[in-house]
């Protein structure tokens, strides 16, 4: 595995992970439900997150992401192995998350009852601020992150954007100096988005905070990682900058193609092309009239002569060429295609 750790002092750690195993038992089937066997979630992983540092968790529906964040923050427990934050054992401590981290979950409906004003100061108030604090944070959390119009809406009548927004805010307030958020963006339009990874690169940069984030979006969210993590049924298959990801792959491009109708597979280069492609799309590529493929430079070059020239031109509505990114990473990592797909689409 590759691990690109920084060099890090115990000092500098803010989370560390040691041979975390969870299972979730096996249900027997009710009512003529089928029965589920038991799923290893998290299968011996071993982390550390410094101090700082913006620390993505990646990978396909079902790797055991929010598994992993959910034991990270003392909301369930491991089987086996070590949890430290902040130099406090959660495992034996799990109450001592709630001061030590901000944590996001999937779906966090325990505040849809309040305002989104009411969110962002009562969950100031609980993490120990003063009333004044936490109105001043209140204030600015919501203007940051552009919920001013909606401030005095309870969360159950917002859009499922704006809700998950006002629970960013919620988890943004009290300074905790580790955030955990898992899928911060889903549901949210290209501002709302913006807005949550300018907070959360604004509290990296001037206060230092260390963030651990599951995203789906690798695309938006590369911007703001400093390292990476991939997870694959349980277990961390890499981790590294995505510059040093980026570089496993560094031999490729992915050529993109978009045909205006159906693709011209009458026209043999266009046809092996198309086998390429297929074997791509194996691996996690597009299919129908857009087109992925991964290819040698050389290649590249090649096919773009070839769809560009001749008979398939007429066919061919836009291509683009484009570096690595961290889903082509993924891919060439041996991430099951149907979660890589789901990588960029989310
Ligand atoms: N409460 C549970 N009981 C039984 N199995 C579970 C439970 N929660 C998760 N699992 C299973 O554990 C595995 C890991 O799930 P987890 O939710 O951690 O994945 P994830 O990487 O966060 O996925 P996603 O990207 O879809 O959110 C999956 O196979 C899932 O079906």
């Amino acid at each position: 595995m590759r691990t690109g750790a920084k060099q890090a002092t115990s000092g500098d750690l803010v989370c560390t992970v040691r041979g975390l195993v969870k299972t979730y038992p096996a249900a027997r089937g009710r009512r003529g439900a089928p029965a589920t066997p038991a799923v290893r979630a998290s299968d011996g992983i071993d982390l550390d997150v410094v101090r700082g540092e913006v620390f993505g968790l990646l990978g396909p529906n079902g790797a055991g992401k929010s598994t992993l964040v959910r034991q990270l923050t003392g909301l369930l427990r491991p089987d086996e192995g070590q949890v430290r934050v902040l130099g406090h054992d959660l495992v034996r401590h799990p109450e001592r998350a709630a001061r030590l981290l901000g944590y996001l979950g999937q779906d966090s409906t325990a505040l849809d009852e309040l305002t989104v004003s009411l969110a962002a100061e009562t969950t100031a108030r609980l993490r120990g601020l003063e009333t004044r604090a936490a109105r001043a944070e209140r204030d600015a959390v919501i203007e940051e992150l552009g919920l001013g119009e909606v401030a005095g809406r309870p969360l159950k009548k917002l859009s499922g954007g704006q809700r998950r927004l006002a629970c960013v805010a919620a988890a943004l307030v009290g300074e905790r100096p580790l955030l955990v958020l898992d899928e911060p963006t889903s549901g949210m339009d290209p501002v709302a988005r913006r807005a949550v990874w300018a907070a959360v690169d604004r509290r990296r940069a001037e206060r230092g905070v260390t963030v651990v984030l599951v995203t789906h979006n690798v695309i938006e969210a590369e911007t703001v990682l400093d390292r990476v993590a991939v997870l694959d049924r349980g277990r961390v298959i890499a981790c590294d900058t995505p510059a040093g990801l980026k570089a496993l792959v560094a031999d490729e491009v992915r050529l993109e193609l978009v045909w205006r109708t159906e693709p011209p597979l009458e026209v043999p280069e266009v046809a092996a092309l198309w086998k390429t492609s297929e074997a791509a799309r194996a691996a996690g590529g597009a299919s129908g009239r857009r087109w992925t493929l991964r290819l040698p430079p050389d290649d590249a070059r090649a096919a773009i002569a070839t769809v560009t020239g001749g008979p398939a031109f007429a066919a061919l509505d836009d291509f683009t060429l484009a570096t690595p990114s961290l889903e082509d990473v993924y891919i060439a990592l041996g991430g099951r295609a149907e979660g890589a797909e789901g990588l960029v689409k989310a």
